[in-house]
């Protein structure tokens, strides 16, 4: 199983090699759930309507205008532009935002966030049974809680949540960026393998900021729980190659342990 999680910033220079392997992967029978996000296009909304948005260590902060404008444009335009063009392709894809049968249930991650949703469970068995139907979930990244109320929620994290749950053996973020770079004196390095020891202090030295944050912390997540590898790749880089399931060289997050001797796979 493989999760795939497909950020804001790219989906408008996306390679469309990019669908041409989702298409590759559902021939082969490789179950895979596409978790998107969509921040660019709502902060876009945000402004033509008079509002300006603001954002906590890469979080929206979202009061009830905002979240009404994030369903709007996460579970309707942005959600079914991908689903048609998966369906381009032939690829039976199935549209559902995190409300949607409770597939991700939340909680209040933080009151001064407003409405925004830290996941406590994922509904493996809904799942299964749109895999099982031969279906591509394709999920908005919303959540509810027990009362029924809706909430937003960043991208990595429900990927990273979906990932987690359903024992995924990769989960690969597409953004804008190649993956992880460091300053060096005067260059940029690109990371082609991290452990989470080498993120946190990244982290703590200011070299990962922004949007970077939220999925090197669900990376981490991920690969505490058995999640094998985290590849961070480049969606305007994609590639569909015969023989492989290659989405694009990136940033391969391991667990320390097993990058000891590391033989990544392409994904
Ligand atoms: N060390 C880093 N390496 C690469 N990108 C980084 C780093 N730190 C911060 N970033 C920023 O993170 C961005 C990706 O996050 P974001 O814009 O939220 O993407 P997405 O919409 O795909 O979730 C990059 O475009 C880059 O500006
Ligand atoms: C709570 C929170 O920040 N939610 C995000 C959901 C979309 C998202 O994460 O989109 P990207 O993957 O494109 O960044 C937001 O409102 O922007």
């Amino acid at each position: 199983m493989i999760v795939l999680k497909l950020g804001g910033s790219i989906l408008e220079q996306i390679d469309p090699a990019f669908f041409d392997q989702c298409r590759k992967l559902w021939q082969e029978g490789i179950p895979f759930i596409v978790v998107h996000g969509g921040g660019p296009f709502v902060s876009g909304w945000m402004k033509q309507l008079g509002k300006e948005p603001v954002f906590v260590d890469g979080r929206r902060v979202t009061d009830e205008d905002t979240l009404e404008i994030v369903q709007m444009v996460l579970s309707g335009q942005v959600n079914k532009n991908l689903v048609a063009e998966l369906g381009k392709r032939g690829v039976p894809a199935l549209g559902i935002s995190g409300a949607d049968l409770k597939m991700l249930q939340v909680v209040p991650k933080d009151a001064g966030l407003g409405l925004v949703g830290e996941v406590t469970e994922v509904n493996k068995k809904a799942f299964l049974q749109i895999i099982e139907a031969g279906w591509v979930p394709v999920l908005a990244p919303l959540g509810i809680d027990q009362s029924g109320q809706i909430f937003n929620v960043n991208a990595d994290e429900a990927a990273g949540a979906v990932a987690q749950e359903m024992g995924a053996g990769q989960l690969v973020i597409v953004s804008d960026v190649d993956g992880i770079f460091i300053q060096e004196g005067d260059h940029k390095r690109l990371l082609t393998c991290a452990t989470p020891e080498m993120v946190e202090r990244y982290i703590e030295e200011g070299q990962i900021t922004g949007g970077m944050i939220p999925k090197v912390r669900s990376a981490m997540k991920c690969l505490e729980n058995d999640v094998r590898e985290v590849w961070i790749v480049n969606g305007e880089k994609a590639r569909c190659m015969d023989g492989e399931n290659y989405f694009g060289q990136g940033t391969c997050l391991l667990q320390e342990e097993v990058s000891k001797n590391v033989s990544v796979s392409h994904i």
